[in-house]
């Protein structure tokens, strides 16, 4: 009899399209076509995860066994909006982009220079009151450029301006500019005497400032133009020499600082946060490790696969996953950025990911983009069937 060919299914979220969870149940149909087809035996481990962007908080609850929690904080342009956190224990799991999300503004909404983090400031709070002890708090795919500050204020830190007055307004990536003193001696004491740790899982190793920091690789697509941009850049640069003078904290080469506008420096600076990496603390969380190891096959997946990627995404991690174990990756993504080859699902390989990756498919190639949004979930089941049967036919 045939040998059953084990997968792992371990996608992120297709941002504007899927969840991790749908993109993970539509590789499972996938692979279960591909077994019809071919007349073979299949079993999948369905293991969605997320990088400590968007989906962080249902990856690590459903890895720990907590529960979620509802609180209403604000978002990224101050109106009023109930936020999803976890608790599993003592552990808070809290998700900058339920707060701060780039996902929470319309296009016409983004725009850096007026949004800020002080509601992930009220969601720390809530999973402290709640009895928190250790907090993670998952940051990227943020609509922020304000290094922190804003989640800063909302736990007691004082900003001052040139003239020496508090300034009161919450501080956005506008306001940045202004900042010229900061005291952190009025910061929650919770945080401030250590009762609780804060985890800081970074989506992006990028540092705080400068060509490959927060402002210059994502206010693009927080909606930033080139002047606000090179504005936002020059403005971090002061914020680190002061979180330096002030908080005796140096950001500035610290890789991950520059995640979520600069909250991964501002969380180290300013709320005495230990960085790491999302996707490595995830995959931790869900044993990830043994489950390559059951595995024959992995499947991975992401929205976009480009630059980003290997700064540290889903696939980045799963990749060395992979390496390490000694097992073969595939991956089923939305789209690619310029000169990412997949080769067609029949091998092929992504500049700056090395071994395990053996090729993949962009499901919305051929397609117009918007059809391939609405059309994800097949596109998907589809692409991961076309994959299972090539794996299939060598096994
Ligand atoms: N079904 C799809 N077809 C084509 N492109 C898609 C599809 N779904 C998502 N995308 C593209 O992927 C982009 C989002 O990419 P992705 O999900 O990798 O998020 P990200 O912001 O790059 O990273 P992360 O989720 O890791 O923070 C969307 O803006 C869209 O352009
Ligand atoms: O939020 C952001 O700026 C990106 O996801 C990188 O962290």
């Amino acid at each position: 009899m045939d040998q059953v060919l084990k997968i792992l299914v371990a996608p992120d979220s297709f941002k504007e399209s899927l969840s991790a969870e749908e993109v993970a149940e539509a590789m499972r149909m996938g692979a279960m076509d591909a077994a019809q087809v071919m007349a073979r035996g299949v079993e999948v481990d369905v293991c969605p995860v997320a990088d400590g962007g968007e989906g962080t908080v249902n990856a690590l609850v459903r890895a720990m066994g907590g529960e979620v929690r509802r609180s209403e904080v604000t978002e990224p342009l101050g109106r009023r909006i109930v936020a999803r956190w976890g608790l599993c224990g003592e552990t808070g799991i809290v998700e900058m982009a339920e707060a701060a999300g780039l996902g929470l503004l319309s296009e016409g909404e983004r725009n850096p220079m007026r949004t800020t983090t002080y509601g992930v400031g009220l969601l720390l709070k809530e999973a402290m009151d709640a009895g928190a002890k250790r907090i993670i708090m998952g940051i990227g795919g943020s609509a922020t450029n304000d290094g922190g500050c804003g989640a800063a204020q909302a736990l007691g830190v004082v900003f001052y301006d040139n003239g020496g007055e508090i300034i009161e307004q919450q501080i956005s990536g506008g306001l940045l500019g202004k900042v010229s003193r900061i005291d952190v001696e009025g910061l929650d004491e919770r945080l401030k005497n250590g009762e609780v740790k804060l985890e800081v899982a970074c989506d992006v190793r990028n540092v705080f400032c400068g060509e490959h920091g927060a402002a210059r690789v994502y206010g693009w697509q927080k909606g930033a133009n080139a002047v606000e941009i090179g504005e936002l850049d020059a403005w971090m640069l002061q914020l680190g020499a002061l979180m330096a003078r002030d908080c005796g904290v140096d950001v500035m080469g610290m890789a991950g600082a520059g995640a979520a506008g600069g909250l991964g420096g501002g969380a180290v600076a300013m709320l005495k946060g230990a960085l790491r990496s999302g996707i490595e603390l995830v995959l931790e969380a869900v044993d990830f490790e043994q489950r390559v190891q059951w595995a024959d096959v992995v499947i991975s997946g992401e929205g976009k696969m480009d630059g980003q990627t290997s700064e540290g995404k889903v696939l980045w991690g799963v990749e060395r996953a992979c390496e390490r174990v000694g097992r073969p990756m595939w991956v089923v993504v939305g789209a690619v950025g310029t000169g990412v080859d997949l080769g067609a699902g029949n091998g092929g390989h992504q500049e700056g990911m090395k071994g395990g990756m053996q090729g993949g498919i962009a499901v919305s190639e051929g397609h117009e983009r918007g059809w391939a949004m609405v059309h994800a979930k097949e596109l998907v089941r589809e692409g991961t069937a076309r994959i299972v049967k090539n794996v299939l036919a060598t096994f």
